[in-house]
């Protein structure tokens, strides 16, 4: 008798990284926006973690909330109505994978472009695919986020001591701005709890490649940031705040005064969780480096002279855990 093998079904649980949960991290610097002090602080906070959490900031809960569920909304539609805005192409509709390089993770998630001249087909697509009331919750909520980031990189100026205070948010500003909006959505992994003790990864440690990000997430836990001693911890939620992320490009821009922070997240055992990011950044023909006015007398520039476009390029040939940095350092010479 001949037995035919059965064709191999590619799981894709065994393609996903796992982790173990890591302990609560209470170190994480809270910055209240309305703060004389803030502009300082949130300085200290960009060079020591690349990361911080943003309290006072101005936007209501209901008005966070209201995002959400129609993110919810979306997420819980029939896998075939999702698909119909995917895949992403970067933009569009995501489930499992993460970029076109291979990444992979449990999560799937809607990716926009936030300009409206330069607006991609599949953005289009997931307007036109969904009530009218997702697209205002949408388009409110990014010019909430712009102006959150925007009053954040004009503190950043100032504790800087840098002038003029705009010249950093005027990229934001600018109706070229090449900045994404996306809309992730982790759900519960129950069963690999059960059976290892482990989380399944959300979303692979990287950084962000732009100026600067500000997230907001749900009741559910699961980001991680990575502290410069290289040690991994988990920022606790807090629906009611937004957590700030200095992207590459802020990096650059502060000659390596500011730190992109790598992050990452992993997934809940028990519950979803949904995340609202929006990635503020510059026009695609902007040159990405150190600001004149911040640097000093005989400082040089740590990184070769490039645009937002050649990095972007750059950065969508990479994979998600890839230094993109590192192909645009200068290299160092080392004085013995
Ligand atoms: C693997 C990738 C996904 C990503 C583009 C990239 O090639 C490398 C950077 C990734 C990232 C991380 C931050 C943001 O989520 C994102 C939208 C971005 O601008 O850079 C994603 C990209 C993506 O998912 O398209
Ligand atoms: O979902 C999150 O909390 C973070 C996701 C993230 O880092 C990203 O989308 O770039
Ligand atoms: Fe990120």
């Amino acid at each position: 008798m001949v037995v035919l093998s059965q064709p191999a079904v590619l799981d894709p649980l065994s393609l996903i990284k796992t982790c173990k949960p890591t302990s609560v991290f209470t170190g994480i610097p809270e910055i209240d926006l309305t703060d004389p002090e803030a502009k300082t602080l949130l300085v200290k906070a960009c060079e020591e973690f690349g990361f911080f959490k943003l309290v006072n900031h101005g936007v209501p809960l209901n008005f966070m909330t209201r995002l959400e569920e129609q993110a919810l909304n979306f997420f819980t539609l029939s896998q075939s109505e999702k698909d119909k805005v995917g895949p992403p192409d970067p933009f569009g509709y995501g489930s499992k994978t993460i970029g076109p390089n291979g990444d992979v993770g449990w999560i799937e998630y809607l990716l926009l472009n936030t300009n409206p001249q330069i607006n991609s087909h599949k953005t289009l697509a997931i307007f036109r695919a969904n009530p009218e009331i997702f697209r205002s919750a949408v388009e409110d909520y990014i010019s909430a986020m712009k102006s959150v980031g925007c009053e954040v990189l004009e503190l950043i100026a100032d504790g800087l001591g840098i002038e003029p205070r705009n010249v950093l948010s005027r990229l934001l500003k600018d109706e070229k701005s090449d900045s994404y909006f996306r809309l992730n959505h982790y759900p519960p992994c129950p069963e690999l709890q059960a059976l290892s003790g482990r989380n399944l990864v959300g979303f692979g440690e990287h950084t962000d490649p732009q100026i600067i990000s500000v997230l907001r997430s749900n009741t559910t836990s699961g980001l991680q940031i990575c502290l410069k001693d290289g040690s991994w911890v988990a920022v606790p939620s807090d629906p009611y705040s937004l957590f700030i992320i200095v992207g590459d490009s802020l990096q650059v821009m502060t000659n390596g005064r500011l730190r992109s922070v790598k992050h990452r997240v992993l997934a809940d055992t028990k519950r979803s969780r949904i995340s609202m990011i929006y990635f503020g950044g510059p026009p695609l023909s902007e040159k990405i480096a150190p600001l004149a006015s911040l640097m000093e007398e005989g400082e040089e520039s740590l990184y070769k002279e490039f645009s937002w476009s050649e990095y972007k390029k750059s950065a969508y040939k990479s994979r998600l855990a890839d230094y993109r940095l590192g192909l645009f350092e200068k290299p160092t010479s080392i004085i013995q």
